[in-house]
C-alpha cells in the first residue's frame, strides 16, 4: 500500500480567475473546435459537448435535436433496423456514436450497420476501462475499421490514457471512474478519482501523443462544464444535465396529462440490470442509483444555458474561442465555490 500526498481536484474545489479581456462580446466567442484523430484520421468539427450514453439521454431524439454541432452517444439497445435507418441520414453520421460494451452481440450488430449505414463514430463503454479484455476489445473495432473514429472508456489516469490510444488505437479516451450524478462506484468500492485532475492530468497525457480526451461524468451546472473544458477536455460528456428533457426516453411521472419528472438511472443500477441483464448477477453489486429528475422542456433551451456561459467565461478570461480557454485559465483553490443563501 502506498499514499498519494498530491492535492487532487474536484469541480467544487476551484474557480477560475477573471483577466482583463478584450472580447467585445460573448456573442463573438467561437465554440466550434475542430479535431484530426490520432488513429482513424477524421476530421471533425462542431461543439464538443457530448450527450451520454445512457438508455434516458442517448437517444434519437437527443442526436436530433443537439447535433449538428453538437454529438450524442446513442444508448445501446435500439435494434438494428432502427439504427441502420439512423445511420442512413448523413447528419446523424456525423453527430452520433454508436456504442457498444464489450459483448460480441453489440459488437456484431455494430458490423452488421456499418455494412448498410454510414456509422463514423464508435464508443466502446465499459464501467472499467483497466482491464486487458477491454484493450483488447477497442482494438478489434480498430482492425475491424482502421478510418472509424474510437471513443473509449472509462479510466481516470494517464498511464491507461497512452495505453488506450496506443494499444487499443481509440482516438478519444472517455475520463471519469466514479464522478457521475447517478453512479454510487466510490460508495461502493471505495475506487474513484476527483474529476478535475483527472481531466487535467489525462489531458496532458492524450496531447502529448495528438490524441484527445472526454471528460463524462460529475458536470452539475454550466459552469462545471466550463470548468471541465478549462481543465483541457476536447469533450465534455453530460448525463444528469440532460435529463428530464422532451427528448428522453424512459419512464415519465405524469400528472393531468403532462410530465412532470423523468425515472433517471445508472446504467449499472438495479433498474437498468433488471431491464437489460435480467436482473443482478449473484457475485455483483450496482454501482448505479434512480432518482427522479423534474422535467425541463426542450433540451436546446439548457443547452443554450450551457454554451452562453461557455461564452461568458471565455469573455472573463480574453480567450476569443473555446480552444483558447485552456490557456486562458488560471484556478484558484476555493472553499466557497457558490454563493449558498438563496442558490
Ligand atoms: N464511469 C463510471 O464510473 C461507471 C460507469 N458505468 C456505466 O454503467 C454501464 C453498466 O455497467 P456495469 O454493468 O457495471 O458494467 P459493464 O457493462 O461495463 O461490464 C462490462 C464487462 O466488464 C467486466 N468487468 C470486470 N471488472 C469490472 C468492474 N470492476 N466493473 C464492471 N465491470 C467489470 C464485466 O464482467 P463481470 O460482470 O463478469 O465482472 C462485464 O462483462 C457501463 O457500461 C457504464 O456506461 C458503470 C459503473 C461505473
Ligand atoms: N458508476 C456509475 N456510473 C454511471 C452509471 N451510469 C452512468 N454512469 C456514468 O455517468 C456518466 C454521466 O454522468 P453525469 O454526472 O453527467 O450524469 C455516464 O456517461 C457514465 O459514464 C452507473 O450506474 N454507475
Ligand atoms: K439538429
Amino acid at each position: 500500500m502506498r499514499i498519494d500526498n498530491d492535492p487532487k481536484l474536484d469541480f467544487d474545489d476551484v474557480l477560475i480567475r477573471p483577466k482583463r479581456s478584450e472580447a467585445p462580446s460573448r456573442a463573438s466567442v467561437e465554440l466550434e473546435r475542430e479535431y484530426r484523430f490520432l488513429n482513424g484520421g477524421g476530421v471533425w468539427k462542431g461543439v464538443p459537448i457530448v450527450a451520454a450514453n445512457m438508455d434516458t439521454v442517448g437517444t434519437f431524439a437527443m442526436s436530433e435535436a443537439i447535433g449538428p454541432p453538437m454529438l450524442t452517444c446513442l444508448h445501446k439497445y435500439y435494434p438494428e433496423d432502427a439504427l441502420v435507418d439512423f445511420f442512413r441520414e448523413e447528419a446523424h453520421s456525423d453527430s452520433t456514436f454508436f456504442t457498444i460494451g464489450l459483448n460480441d452481440a453489440e459488437f456484431d450488430k455494430l458490423v452488421a450497420v456499418k455494412k448498410k449505414a454510414d456509422v463514423r463514430m464508435v464508443c466502446v463503454d465499459a464501467a472499467n476501462g483497466y482491464t486487458k479484455f477491454f484493450v483488447e476489445r477497442v482494438k478489434r473495432v480498430r482492425d475491424a475499421f482502421p478510418t472509424m473514429t474510437i471513443l473509449a472508456g472509462n479510466v481516470a489516469t494517464p498511464d491507461m490514457v497512452q495505453e488506450l490510444l496506443i494499444s487499443g488505437a481509440a482516438d478519444v479516451v472517455k475520463i471519469g471512474i466514479g464522478p457521475g450524478s447517478v453512479c454510487t462506484t466510490r460508495r461502493t468500492t471505495g475506487v474513484g478519482y476527483p474529476q478535475l485532475s483527472a481531466i487535467i492530468e489525462c489531458a496532458d497525457a492524450a496531447h502529448g501523443l495528438r490524441g484527445h480526451v472526454c471528460a463524462d461524468g460529475g458536470c452539475r451546472f454550466p459552469g462545471d462544464v466550463v470548468k471541465a473544458f478549462a481543465a483541457g477536455a476536447d469533450f465534455v460528456m453530460l448525463g444528469g444535465m440532460l435529463a428530464g428533457h422532451d427528448e428522453c426516453e424512459g419512464e415519465w411521472v405524469m400528472d393531468e396529462g403532462r410530465r412532470v419528472a423523468l425515472r433517471f438511472y445508472g446504467m449499472s443500477s438495479q433498474e437498468a440490470l433488471d431491464k437489460y441483464a435480467g436482473g443482478r448477477r449473484d457475485y455483483r453489486a450496482c454501482e448505479g442509483r434512480a432518482v427522479s429528475v423534474p422535467y425541463k422542456g426542450p433540451v436546446l433551451d439548457t443547452m443554450q444555458e450551457v454554451t452562453g456561459g461557455i461564452r461568458s467565461a471565455c469573455a472573463y478570461v480574453g480567450a476569443t474561442r473555446l480552444k483558447d480557454l485552456s490557456k486562458c485559465t488560471t484556478f484558484v483553490i476555493c472553499q466557497r465555490p457558490h454563493g449558498s443563501m438563496f442558490a
